[in-house]
């Protein structure tokens, strides 16, 4: 655990009041009272419509005139300020708010459906704003699953796809774009194109497996240093091990979980750990740590899935502290997690000032072959644990990548946002590994180009003569264009 607090920090002199201080020392009082209703009703509100819709199958009759919709506002883009999507920054699953969103002409997307499941083609059709957990919801009661489920409820297709997705069975089926099989795209002069491999049904389409109804992956426990050795050979073991990952809980102890989809499971060893009065995920997982040996378990598919969901990894200690205590979970577990959409409208300028100054949120992906000096990387300049590692393969390539999460209050005396991210993405550059663009980038325009190929990027942007109409990536990521 890192052993400093977040809260240790001096507010800034800029921030005073009342509401201020409550939002700094007591964060969770609003958490606790507006956050987690205004969550649960919302979510209450967005599945029920998103059922009706579903079971009324209306939403593919509206496809087509909502993508006309989007065509029409790039028809009458002024040519001048580049294009973005209307989603507010509040809303999307990562630090900070994109400054672009004030600046560049704005697309409204309404695009929100699941459109249609292909149980012959194994296919699902669906719209960029669909959710992770809406998805899951769909699919799993029908007995369906796609092949790469990232944790959090509330990732949205189009998200990923833009900024990539990753689970713990990436290491066989690879990032979530290479699971879809087709996308239907507006292009900048406001036409429409479908583009994939072959040729294809329009619209986005994602490949998906057959799970079992009620599927229970097991697994749990495996403990084990999890050098890049114990995670490779888990990794590689070809006839099983749909799912792998890692948790480290010191640079030389961590638990290594692998996991099978399965049809029946032994008695009294199915886990429910998605039930609200279960204590997070992180917690239970490493009481096998403390224990000193592995186990089995046997979990239901979606509690699998969104494992990670209810303490927002481990970030949720930060917000309500006292949220793993038994009282607590039984008493109000069944409303957690706040959204984050909902923490970031109301955290306030002190709280980002904090988060700012004394927390650190990346995701290196790094080549498996580099793990152990990468871990000792983020040994040095942050200690932070748990750090999450998830193996995966990157598309056709041979190589199998790790993705190291580090997300917390660095327990070192000389952390410094800039300075210590900055080295961990020159050693990130030095062995061909990649940062997760959801966080802050510090690189400079020709870092980022140096870690990410734009050979590919910039002849479509200028085939497609979309150079004015859409920011460069870099232009929506690093720290600057960010508030
Ligand atoms: C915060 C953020 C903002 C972004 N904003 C924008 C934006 O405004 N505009 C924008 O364009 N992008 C945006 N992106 C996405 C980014 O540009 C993409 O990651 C990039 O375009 C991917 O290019 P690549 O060549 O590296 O992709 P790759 O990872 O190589 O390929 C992407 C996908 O295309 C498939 N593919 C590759 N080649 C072919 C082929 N020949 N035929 C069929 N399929 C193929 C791959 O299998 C893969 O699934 C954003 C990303 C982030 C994180
Ligand atoms: N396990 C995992 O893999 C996890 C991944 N993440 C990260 O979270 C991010 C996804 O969060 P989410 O809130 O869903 O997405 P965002 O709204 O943050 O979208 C990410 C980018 O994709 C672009 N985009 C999304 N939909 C469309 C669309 N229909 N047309 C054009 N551009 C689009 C957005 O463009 P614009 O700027 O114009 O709005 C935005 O810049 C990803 O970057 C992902 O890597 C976070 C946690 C876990
Ligand atoms: C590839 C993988 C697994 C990535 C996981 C990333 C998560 C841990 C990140 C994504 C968004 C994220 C940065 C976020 C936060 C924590 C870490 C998150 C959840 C929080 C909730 C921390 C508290 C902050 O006040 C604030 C609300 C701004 C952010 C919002 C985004």
């Amino acid at each position: 655990m890192p052993s400093t607090s977040l809260f240790s920090g001096t507010p800034s002199k800029s921030s005073s009041g009342w509401l201020e201080y409550v939002l700094i020392h007591y964060r969770w009082v609003i958490v606790i009272f507006f956050l987690l209703p205004a969550s649960f009703l919302y979510d209450i509100y967005y599945y029920t419509r998103s059922w009706v819709v579903f079971k009324l199958s209306s939403a593919p009759q509206h496809h087509d005139k909502k993508v006309a919709t989007v065509q029409k506002q790039v028809q009458a883009w002024n040519g001048e300020t580049p294009m973005c999507t209307a989603r507010p920054g509040w809303q999307t699953i990562s630090f900070r708010e994109g400054a672009y969103k004030k600046t560049c002409h704005k697309v409204a997307i309404n695009l929100v459906d699941v459109l249609q499941i292909d149980t012959e083609k194994k296919t699902v059709w669906c719209e960029p704003l669909v959710t992770m957990g809406q998805l899951t919801h769909t699919l799993v009661e029908l007995g369906w699953t796609i092949p790469v489920v990232p944790e959090m409820d509330d990732l949205t297709v189009g998200g990923l796809v833009m900024g990539t997705g990753i689970e713990t069975s990436s290491h066989k089926q690879g990032l979530f774009q290479h699971i879809c099989l087709s996308y239907e795209l507006v292009l900048a002069d406001g036409s429409v194109v479908t583009c994939s491999k072959d040729e294809n049904p329009r619209s986005l389409l994602l490949s998906s497996l057959v799970i079992w109804h009620s599927g229970l992956p097991d697994g749990c426990g495996n403990k084990d240093h999890p050098s890049s050795k114990v995670c490779e050979a888990e990794t590689r073991r070809t006839e099983g091990n749909q799912f792998v990952e890692g948790l480290m809980y010191s640079l030389h102890s961590g638990v290594v979980m692998t996991a099978n989809m399965s049809n029946t499971a032994e008695p009294g060893k199915i886990n429910e750990i998605g039930r609200w009065f279960k204590p997070w995920f992180f917690k239970h997982v490493g009481a096998y740590l403390d224990k000193g040996e592995g186990g089995v378990e046997y979990i239901p598919l979606r509690d699998y899935y969104h494992r990670h969901t209810r303490s927002i990894f481990w970030e949720i200690q930060d917000i309500i502290p006292f949220g793993n205590n038994v009282v607590f979970r039984y008493l109000l577990g069944w409303l957690v997690p706040p959204k984050v959409s909902l923490l970031k409208l109301t955290q306030g300028q002190a709280v980002k000032e904090l988060y700012e100054k004394n927390h650190f949120i990346q995701d290196m992906l790094v080549p498996l072959a580099d793990m152990k000096e990468a871990l000792e990387v983020f040994h040095k300049e942050v200690k932070i644990y748990p750090l999450w590692l998830c193996p995966f393969k990157w598309g056709d390539k041979e190589t199998l990548y790790v993705d190291i999460g580090s997300y917390g209050t660095p327990g070192v005396d000389n952390f410094h946002p800039e300075r210590t991210t900055r080295r961990v993405e020159a050693f990130v550059r030095k062995v061909k590994g990649f940062q997760m663009m959801y966080a802050d980038s510090y690189m400079t325009r020709d870092e980022y180009r140096e870690m990410f190929d734009h050979t590919l990027y910039d002849r479509m942007r200028k085939e497609l003569q979309c150079e004015k109409a859409f920011p460069v990536v870099y232009d929506k990521v690093n720290r600057k264009a960010r508030i």
